[in-house]
């Protein structure tokens, strides 16, 4: 609150006296009048119960610290859901097996529609002023036919060995030579993460091109800090969180814009944007494309790359099940796992179909970590007629979040959620008997279509970083963690951990 008041306060120039007077007095009425109507305005029926208190505060502590915001609402109301406004917007929060069920299946709940409102933080091709066409207004479907072709089996075949080459040209690079050192994984693996993803999703020449590819990661995370509060709550004012996003999503847009003409005017490849551009694509959508996949795919799949290693760093047990299956892998595929061949030609003889189905062990740590950290909001718009959820009506227009912890932490479906157990996965009958028992991947109508690519880019990390290296979890002052590190789930990017940094320590012992 007080960072708004300040923002608000420091456009108040220093004009006369009076006139602020006459202002402050104003304001004070309006104010008394915001919580006179706050406290005594009552629940209309067929709404649900709308938080009391100023609004704005609520929109506020939204944006702020989203997860922290719902979860103390529900601690207040167990199982009840509750709305509050964000401006003249109504948000209502959800919770429970059937207000989950039509959240993730009604047809005319727009995924793309809530996000751009109460997210705020992609880059979109209409906050580009010279960009003529749009292709995201809602248009998910045509996002998912290109991103399906893009990500078929046989691309990913094919680009297999080259994920494998970038993983090993960054990590020679990490601490002393590549043979050993300490990187923050927030940092380093986030960046191996943008360029296998930039590597599926865009060309050669672009991911080639070092200083191009930080430039483009860093607009990202440009594009991430400058969606505030304020930016997001006052579209029209012209903060400087504002501004810098406009900016950067202006050259964001226009570098990318670069390179899908150049590569119009070059011999085709069967890289991604020549793939686009071959089925006809216009430049505009191609760049809107690239935008929207590149933020997709990146930071769930870093979040989730970094949380996977943290977890099996701070579980040995769990860390050598999954070794041994990635040596039981090569085995099968590649023959003597202790021959000569370099780790890069025993991994790129595994095929993506091994990969996919032969790694239990590993998919069940994936989706533990994904279950404990991925504990996002996920959000939509109602684009069409009421839609009753129990007692209350979600109208036209209406916003609505859910939190996937309501499910993903909730003992009652898993019990001791906080806990990671990765062997909850692997008994029989895993699965919650409920609806939608893990939202990890998203459910009903907006499942994500990336979520093979991501599963491959992140095994090929882990069977990198499991087989090549040894590797300890570490502090600031390099022992081992107490406390061990959390997710903060307010932290809606990145979810790094809460508090200090945490590093690994890392020695090479494979070439
Ligand atoms: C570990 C990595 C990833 C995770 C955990 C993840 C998770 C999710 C989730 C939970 C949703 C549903 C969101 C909602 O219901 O509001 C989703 C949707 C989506 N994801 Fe992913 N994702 C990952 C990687 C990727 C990648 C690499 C791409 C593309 C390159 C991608 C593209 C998409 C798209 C396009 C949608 C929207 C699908 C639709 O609305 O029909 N994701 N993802």
């Amino acid at each position: 609150m007080s960072a708004l008041n300040s923002t608000i306060l420091s456009s108040v120039g220093s004009g006369d006296n009076q006139l602020i007077t006459g202002a402050v007095g104003t304001a004070a009425i309006l104010a008394t009048t915001a919580v006179y109507y706050a406290i005594t305005s009552r629940d209309k029926e067929g709404e649900f119960p709308k938080l009391r208190g100023i609004q704005l505060y609520h929109a506020w502590n939204f944006f702020q610290r989203r997860y922290d915001f719902l979860q103390s609402n529900f601690k207040r109301n167990p199982g009840k859901s509750f709305s509050f406004d964000v401006l003249h917007h109504n948000v209502t929060a959800l919770t429970g097996e059937e207000a989950r069920q039509v959240f993730y299946s009604n047809p005319h709940l727009g995924l793309d529609e809530g996000y751009k409102i109460l997210m705020g933080s992609a880059p979109r091709v209409s906050n580009v002023d010279m960009a003529t066409e749009e292709n995201e207004d809602g248009n998910i479907t045509l996002l998912n036919k290109r991103l399906n072709k893009l990500l078929n089996k046989a691309r990913m075949q094919d680009i297999l060995p080259t994920l494998l080459q970038d993983i090993i040209d960054k990590a020679d690079r990490w601490g002393n030579g590549g043979t050993a050192g300490r990187i923050n994984p927030f940092t380093e693996i986030y960046d191996l993460v943008f360029l296998m993803t930039a590597r599926m999703t865009t060309c050669h020449d672009l991911t080639k091109n070092e200083a191009d590819l930080k430039k483009i990661g860093d607009l990202f995370l440009t594009l991430q800090t400058s969606a505030t509060p304020t930016s997001l709550l006052l579209p029209w004012f012209p903060s400087p969180a504002r501004k810098a996003g406009r900016q950067a999503t202006t050259e964001l847009y226009t570098m990318l814009y670069g390179y899908v003409e150049r590569r119009r005017h070059t011999q085709p490849t069967n890289d991604a944007i020549d793939v686009l551009i071959a089925d006809g694509e216009v430049t505009q959508n191609i760049v809107g494309f690239v935008m929207t996949t590149l933020f997709a795919g990146v930071f769930n799949t870093g979040v989730i790359s970094c949380w996977m290693l943290i977890d099996l760093a701070i579980h040995p047990e769990w860390r050598e099940k999954c070794k041994k299956e990635i040596q039981d892998l090569l085995s099968r595929h590649f023959g003597d796992f202790l021959s000569s061949a370099t780790l890069y030609e025993k991994l790129r003889a595994i095929p993506v179909t091994a990969w996919e189905d032969e790694l239990p062990i590993i998919e069940a740590c994936t989706r533990e970590s994904q279950r404990i950290a991925l504990s996002v909001i996920n959000i939509r718009r109602n684009l069409c007629e009421e839609i009753k959820i129990g007692e209350g009506v979600v109208k036209r227009g209406d916003f609505l979040a859910y939190s996937v912890g309501d499910v993903h932490l909730n003992p009652e479906y898993y019990p001791e959620p906080h806990e990671y157990d990765p062997g909850r996965w692997l008994r029989p009958d895993p699965v919650p008997n409920t609806t939608y028992p893990f939202l990890g991947w998203g459910a009903g109508r907006h499942p994500c279509t990336g979520m093979k690519a991501a599963k491959l880019e992140m095994k090929l990390i882990l069977a990198m970083f499991l087989t090549r290296y040894e590797f300890d979890l570490v502090d600031e002052d390099g022992k081992f963690p107490d406390p061990l590190p959390v997710p903060n789930r307010n932290d809606t990017h990145k979810v790094r951990p809460l508090g200090a940094a945490y590093y690994f320590n890392f020695k090479r012992i494979m070439q």
